[in-house]
C-alpha cells in the first residue's frame, strides 16, 4: 500500500506545542460525506475507505493497489457535525484567536463534497427556517463556544464580525447596509492585504451572530447544477474579531490586543463537463477554477524551502491575497478537505487529496500580536536610543561653543557638561527672562511714542493759534521772510521749527537782537533805546519804531534829507545801509522786508 502526506500528529497536539515556534504546519483534517440519495440512486460504488482515525484508503476502480493518505484526522460518512467539530479542534483555534493569534479554518474540495455543509449546516429548509441543532455546521458550534468562552472569561471582550464574499474575482460585503457593491483590496506593512471599506459588526450575543450569518449566506451567490442543487458560487470568508482588553492600552488611541478566527467557504472546483455549466454559470465556474488553481500553485511554492516569502504569488488572485497570511505567514491554519465516496468522483477526489496532502506540509509561523504592554520594552529601547542620539548632538554643540564666547564661566561650562539637561534648562530660564524684559521694553517704547504723538498735537495746535493772532495784527505779512537771525554770523544756537506759513526750519542765531524763532524769544533780551539827539526818550527795541535813534520829536524837528543808500556790508545778503544826514544815525534796513525785520548793525 502506497501512503502519502506526512502527517505529524494532530492539529490538538501541534499547536500544544506552542504556535508561536519556528514554524506549525497546516492541520489537515479530511472528512468524506455520504453517498447522496441521488448517487445511491445511480448505484455508484465508494472508492474510499477509512483505516484507522488518520488514514484513507483510496481503491482504484480497475484494480491495483490501495493509494493512502494519511491527514491530521479522517472523518467517514457516518461522523456527525458534531464528530468533526471535536476532531477539527476548533475550540483550540479559537483559545488561539483569543490570545490574540490570527486562525484560519477553511473547507476545500470539489463541488457537491460538503464543504458548505460541513461549516454551516445544510441549506435551510425554507426562508427563515433554522438549521436544526445536530446539524448546525463547525461556525454556529464555534460561535455558540465563543460566546460562551468570553461569558465565562472575566475580562471584556469586543467581539466583531465581517463577512464577505469573492465572486468572479470581485470582493463583495455580505454585511453592507445598502446592495453590495465591489471592494477594492490593499495592503499596507502592518495589515497586509485587507479589504478597504469593509463593514465590520459588532455583536453581543449569538442570536446577533447568528442573524449576522444568516444575512450573508441568504445573499450569497448561489445556483444549481447536476452536482448540487445549491452550490455556492463564490467563495465566502466570516471573520470574528477579537479584542480582549486584558490589559489597559499604553496610549489611549491604541485598540486592545485582538485575535481573529476567520472561517473561509471555498466555492467547489468542478469540471464543466460534468456539471453541465453554460453561459453564466460556466463563467463562474471558470473563475472558481481559475482562483483555486492560484491558490494550489501558491502551496506548491510554499512548499519549496529555497523560495522565500516574497516570491510566492499571492497577488494573483483575491482569494490567495486575503488567504497570504493563513497559508504563509503568522496565522494558524486549519484545513477540511472534503470529498465524495463515489467512484465516479475519484478524479477530483484524488485531485482534492493530493491538493490537501500538499498543504499540510506548508508551515506558517504563527505570532500573536504584541502587546502594548510587550511593547513598552521595545519602545522604551527605542526612546533611549533616540535620546542618546539627542545627547551626543548637545555634547558636541557645546563642544564648539568658546566658553568666553558664550558668555559662561569655566566652572558653569563644566557643569553644564556634567548635566546638559540642567544647562538646557537654565537656557530656557534665561531665554523666558529676556523675552519678558524685551517685551516691557516694547510696551513702555510704544507709550512713549503716544505721548510724544500727543504733544507733536498740542505743539502744532499751538503753533497754529500764535499765526493766527499774529496774522491778525500784521497789516501784511507779505511774503514769507526768513528768520531774521539768520543774517547774524554768529553761531547758531539750535534748529527751530518756523511756522509752517514763513517757510522751512531755518538756523536761529541767538546774537541776534531781535527775537526770532520761537525757543531764542525768551533768552533774547530787549534791549530799550535811548534817543541819541535828546537822550531823553526810551522805548522797548522792535518792529512799531522806524525812526533809528531818533524819537518821533526829534525826528520831527530835524530837517529831511536825501538818504543815501550803500551796498550791504555782509555779502549775500540783500540789504542797504541808509546814512542819516546826522552821522551819528546808520540804520540797516532788509531790502524788500516790512518794519518788523529791520535790526541795529
Ligand atoms: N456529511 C453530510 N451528511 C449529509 N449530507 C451532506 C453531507 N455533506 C454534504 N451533504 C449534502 O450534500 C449536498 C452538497 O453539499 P454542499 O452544498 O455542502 O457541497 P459543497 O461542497 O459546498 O458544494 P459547492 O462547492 O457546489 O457549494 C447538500 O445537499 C448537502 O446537504
Amino acid at each position: 500500500m502506497e501512503e502519502r502526506g506526512s502527517p505529524d500528529g494532530d492539529p490538538a497536539r501541534s499547536l500544544e506545542q506552542g504556535p508561536e515556534g519556528p514554524g506549525t504546519p497546516i492541520q489537515v483534517v479530511l472528512r468524506v460525506r455520504p453517498m447522496s440519495a441521488a448517487e445511491l440512486r445511480r448505484g455508484e460504488q465508494s472508492a474510499l475507505h477509512c483505516s484507522g482515525t488518520r488514514t484513507l484508503q483510496v481503491s482504484p476502480p480497475g484494480g491495483g493497489p490501495d493509494v493512502a493518505f494519511r491527514f491530521g484526522a479522517v472523518l467517514d460518512g457516518a461522523r456527525t457535525q458534531e464528530d468533526v467539530f471535536r476532531a477539527c479542534g476548533v475550540r483550540r483555534l479559537g483559545e488561539l484567536a483569543l490570545r490574540g493569534f490570527s486562525c484560519t479554518v477553511f473547507t476545500f474540495g470539489q463541488t457537491g463534497s460538503g464543504k458548505t455543509y460541513t461549516l454551516t449546516g445544510p441549506p435551510p429548509q425554507g426562508e427563515g427556517v433554522p438549521v436544526p441543532p445536530n446539524l448546525a455546521g463547525i461556525m454556529q458550534r464555534t460561535f455558540a463556544w465563543l460566546l460562551d468562552r468570553v461569558r465565562h472569561l472575566g475580562a471584556p471582550v469586543t467581539l466583531r464580525a465581517s463577512y464577505l464574499e469573492i465572486y468572479n474575482e470581485q470582493v463583495r460585503d455580505l454585511l453592507s447596509l445598502g446592495a453590495p457593491r465591489p471592494l477594492p483590496v490593499r495592503w499596507n506593512k502592518t495589515q497586509g492585504f485587507y479589504v478597504e471599506q469593509l463593514r465590520v459588526v459588532e455583536f453581543r450575543s449569538l442570536g446577533a451572530l447568528m442573524e449576522l450569518m444568516q444575512m450573508g449566506l441568504s445573499r450569497r451567490r448561489s445556483s444549481a447544477h447536476s452536482l448540487n442543487q445549491a452550490s455556492s458560487r463564490s467563495h465566502a470568508l466570516l471573520t470574528l474579531y477579537i479584542s480582549c482588553q486584558t490589559m489597559p492600552p499604553v496610549d489611549p488611541g491604541e485598540p486592545p490586543v485582538g485575535g481573529k478566527l476567520c472561517f473561509v467557504d471555498l466555492a467547489g472546483s468542478e469540471k464543466v463537463a460534468a456539471t453541465g455549466s453554460r453561459g453564466e454559470l460556466m463563467l463562474e465556474a471558470n473563475s472558481i477554477n481559475r482562483s483555486l488553481l492560484a491558490l494550489g500553485h501558491c502551496i506548491s511554492l510554499l512548499l519549496d524551502p529555497q523560495r522565500k516569502q516574497s516570491h510566492i504569488p499571492f497577488r494573483d488572485s483575491k482569494l490567495t491575497k486575503l488567504l497570504a497570511d493563513s497559508l504563509g505567514g503568522h496565522g494558524v491554519t486549519l484545513m477540511v478537505a472534503c470529498v465524495s465516496p463515489s467512484v465516479q468522483c475519484l478524479p477530483e477526489t484524488l485531485s482534492t487529496l493530493r491538493y490537501a496532502s500538499r498543504a499540510q506540509r506548508v508551515t506558517t509561523r504563527p505570532q500573536a500580536p504584541k502587546s502594548p504592554m510587550a511593547k513598552q520594552p521595545q519602545r522604551l529601547e527605542m526612546e533611549i536610543r533616540q535620546l542618546r542620539e539627542e545627547n551626543r548632538c548637545l555634547r558636541s554643540q557645546l563642544g564648539q561653543v568658546h566658553p568666553k564666547a558664550s558668555g559662561l564661566s569655566g566652572a558653569r561650562v563644566a557643569w553644564a557638561q556634567r548635566n546638559l539637561y540642567g544647562m538646557l534648562q537654565e537656557f530656557m530660564l534665561e531665554n523666558e527672562r529676556l523675552r519678558k524684559e524685551k517685551s516691557q521694553l516694547q510696551s513702555s517704547r510704544d507709550q512713549a511714542r503716544d505721548e510724544q504723538r500727543v504733544l507733536a498735537q498740542q505743539v502744532h495746535e499751538l503753533e497754529r493759534r500764535l499765526l493766527c493772532a499774529c496774522s491778525l495784527h500784521l497789516p501784511n505779512p507779505g511774503p514769507a521772510p526768513p528768520c531774521p537771525c539768520v543774517m547774524a554770523p554768529a553761531r547758531p544756537c539750535h534748529v527751530s521749527l518756523w511756522p509752517a506759513r514763513w517757510g522751512e526750519a531755518q538756523e536761529c542765531h541767538k546774537a541776534s537782537d531781535v527775537p526770532c524763532c520761537r525757543p531764542c524769544r525768551p533768552s533774547a533780551p530787549a534791549p530799550a533805546v535811548t534817543c541819541a539827539p535828546c537822550a531823553e526818550h526810551r522805548w522797548p527795541t522792535g518792529p512799531a519804531h522806524t525812526g533809528g535813534s531818533s524819537c518821533r520829536r526829534c525826528l520831527a524837528l530835524r530837517p529831511r534829507v536825501a538818504w543815501l543808500c550803500l551796498p550791504s556790508p555782509h555779502p549775500g545778503h540783500p540789504h542797504a545801509i541808509l546814512t542819516l544826514p546826522s552821522s551819528r544815525e546808520r540804520g540797516v534796513i532788509a531790502t524788500g522786508l516790512g518794519p518788523e525785520s529791520w535790526r541795529r548793525c
